[in-house]
């Protein structure tokens, strides 16, 4: 029988013990800890999708964290190849991750069959993609197209289904348009329908593929201004893709992803000036760290001070100093 069985002192040769009991309380403080992300709406814990083509693996996530309270409105953004459309399309429930761990509004992405995907794909999301045509049935007017997926559902009498629909081209600002089918609309029309159509079923959560990317800046904005409205008015969590620096700086929550991870974020708040009353936004931006502790620098500052491989580092009672290595 060895010690840790008895629950006698085991020496570990370094001064200090370990008995049962330590490891017995230890193990009950790790289970007593709420799970990652327990509390956020959309809580993705070291996502992993590979993708093999022609015996060729591509890691487009390479263990992502992310996680999005309730109400939130947030932009992505990374380079072109970072892993943005691989993890809307992952949370959209269009597409499983290869290991790891994805959960919207309690729905776990990694064991879901296909019936509670098709669940998942009608009543918790809803999806904007960037090309304005994919969103909308040609043949069916705007009325139609937002009455379809409360079709599709049984949600409702049909005179309640048509004041909803009224009620989200109305909030879309496109009430005029309701008999008009999607050839009879401009781009930014047609995508301020299909946020009405991705909102009829009350998902959720909103995830938009670069709504803007097909739009001129004028009519960008207005569709900014439409997820706004869903966001404040209905209360959704919206995730938008974007490209769009205008976009990305009107959120209060900006996450870049490089490589397959979340890797900084720039969060934005409003200060109000004590002596003027005057209303500012300011901005930070953090770097994320992960539970093993890797951080990832933002490759302008590394290459600003041509730090690579190494750097130095030196704990301070309020901070961690990082310079470049001084062996080179
Ligand atoms: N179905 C697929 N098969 C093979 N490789 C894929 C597939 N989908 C994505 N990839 C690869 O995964 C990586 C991430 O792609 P992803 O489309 O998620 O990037 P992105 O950030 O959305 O890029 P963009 O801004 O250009 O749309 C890329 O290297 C891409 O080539």
């Amino acid at each position: 029988m060895t010690d840790a069985m008895t629950g006698a002192t085991s020496g570990t040769g370094s001064g200090t013990a370990t008995t049962l009991a330590d490891l017995e309380r230890a193990a009950a403080s790790r289970r007593a800890k709420p799970a990652f992300g327990h509390d956020a709406l959309i809580a993705c814990d070291r996502l992993v999708r590979v993708f093999t083509t022609d015996g060729v693996e591509v890691q487009a996530l390479q263990g992502l964290d992310l996680l999005v309270q309730e109400g939130d409105l947030m932009a992505l953004v990374g380079a072109s190849g970072s892993g943005k459309s691989t993890l809307m399309n992952i949370l959209a429930g269009l597409d499983e991750p290869t290991a790891g761990a994805a959960k919207v509004a309690g729905c776990d992405l990694l064991a879901m069959g296909a019936k509670e995907r098709l669940h998942y794909r009608r009543n918790v999301v809803g999806f904007i993609w960037q090309q304005t045509a994919r969103n909308l049935l040609p043949y069916l007017t705007a009325a139609q197209n937002v009455a379809l997926p409360m079709q599709l559902k049984g949600r409702g009498k049909n005179a309640e289904r048509v004041a909803r629909v009224d009620h989200l081209l109305a909030m879309m600002e496109v009430a005029e348009l309701r008999d008009r089918r999607p050839a009879q609309m401009s781009g930014g029309q047609q995508q301020r329908v299909a946020i009405a159509v991705a909102l009829a079923n009350e998902p959720s959560v909103l995830l938009a593929d670069e709504p803007t990317g097909e739009l001129d800046s004028v009519t960008a904005e207005q569709i900014f201004a439409a997820f706004r409205r869903a966001n404040e008015e209905l209360g959704t969590t919206v995730v938008i893709v974007t490209h769009d620096q205008t976009v990305a700086d009107e959120v209060r929550r900006t996450v870049a992803i490089r490589d397959g991870r979340t890797s900084t974020e720039v969060l934005r708040r409003t200060e109000v000036d004590a002596a003027t009353g005057q209303e500012s936004v300011v901005a930070r931006e953090y770097a994320m760290l992960d539970r093993a502790g890797r951080l990832q620098l933002p490759q302008e500052y590394t290459e600003s001070l041509d730090m690579r491989h190494r750097v130095m580092l030196e704990l301070e009672s309020d901070h961690i100093g990082v310079w470049p290595d001084d062996q080179k």
